[in-house]
């Protein structure tokens, strides 16, 4: 069965790419069931009304409960007979570190559903209805330590991160594994044709044939680049024989 991702916005148009290259192709391919919805179909109010000023005062606008209460109800009961349950994921700054882990984690569910509201945020009862009341399992999830405007463009990047992870939308298992992050080590360097470009040449070793040669160095290289790019990424777990994590 497809694997299904809602995600509700008061700015569809930007899951537009969703329709395009690899996720489009999955979704003719019945892999993922992606269906993208706009916020102001629930409203009922002359100016489409999702937000509002802060109680409490402050900067910016809330995004009021009822019009996200009632698109929860529509996604619940859309093509849903089974009164299955969807994750609720909710992009903000304030989430848990969005993570290849996480990817792998959310890949292996059936259905995920993703709100995307504006940096100021959702009021709070939201996530309080959709746990309480709706049943659901709800996660606020970030990309990183930046603020965006809001979470439509986190959506994008974390429906590719796991929808790439779903068998099969993948043509070539193998380019899952070797990748930055899979191991917790960043990627070794690449090269393809020519050998010789601009008066530099590809490693020697890359050409030599031999494949134990080849892994050594590549491994080395992994080890040496997330040891000069991220070094909080480096554990015990990676030390060499020697338990040395120095790189030569
Ligand atoms: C509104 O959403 C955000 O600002 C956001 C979402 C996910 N990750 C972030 N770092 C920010």
């Amino acid at each position: 069965p497809a694997m299904r991702l809602d995600v509700v916005s008061i700015f569809p148009d930007y899951l537009a790419p969703l329709e395009l290259s690899l996720i489009g192709k999955a979704r003719e391919d019945g892999l993922l069931d992606v269906r993208v919805h706009d916020l102001r179909d629930f409203t009922h109010d002359r100016h489409r009304t999702v937000d509002d000023t802060p109680y409490g005062g402050g900067a910016g606008m809330v995004m009021k409960p009822q019009p996200w209460s009632e698109a929860l109800d529509h996604v619940l009961a859309l093509d849903n007979p089974s009164g299955a349950r969807p994750h609720l994921v909710v992009p903000g700054p304030g989430g848990q570190p969005f993570t290849q882990a996480l990817a792998r984690q959310l890949a292996l569910e059936p259905w995920l559903a993703f709100a995307c509201g504006r940096y100021e945020g959702i009021d709070e009862r939201v996530y309080d209805h959709a746990r309480e009341d709706l049943g659901l399992e709800v996660s606020v999830v970030s990309l990183g330590d930046y603020v965006l405007n809001g979470g439509e463009v986190a959506v994008l990047a974390m429906v590719e991160a796991i929808g790439r992870l779903v068998p099969g939308v993948i043509g070539n298992a193998e380019s899952l594994v070797e990748e930055s992050h899979e191991d917790g080590l960043l990627e070794y360097p690449i090269y393809t044709k020519p050998s010789s470009w601009n008066g530099r040449e590809v490693p020697p070793v890359l050409l030599s044939g031999n494949h134990g040669a080849i892994a050594a160095w590549r491994h080395e290289q992994r080890l040496a680049r997330t040891a000069a790019r991220r070094p909080d990424l480096l554990h015990a777990s990676h030390a060499g024989p020697h338990g040395d994590l120095e790189i030569s």
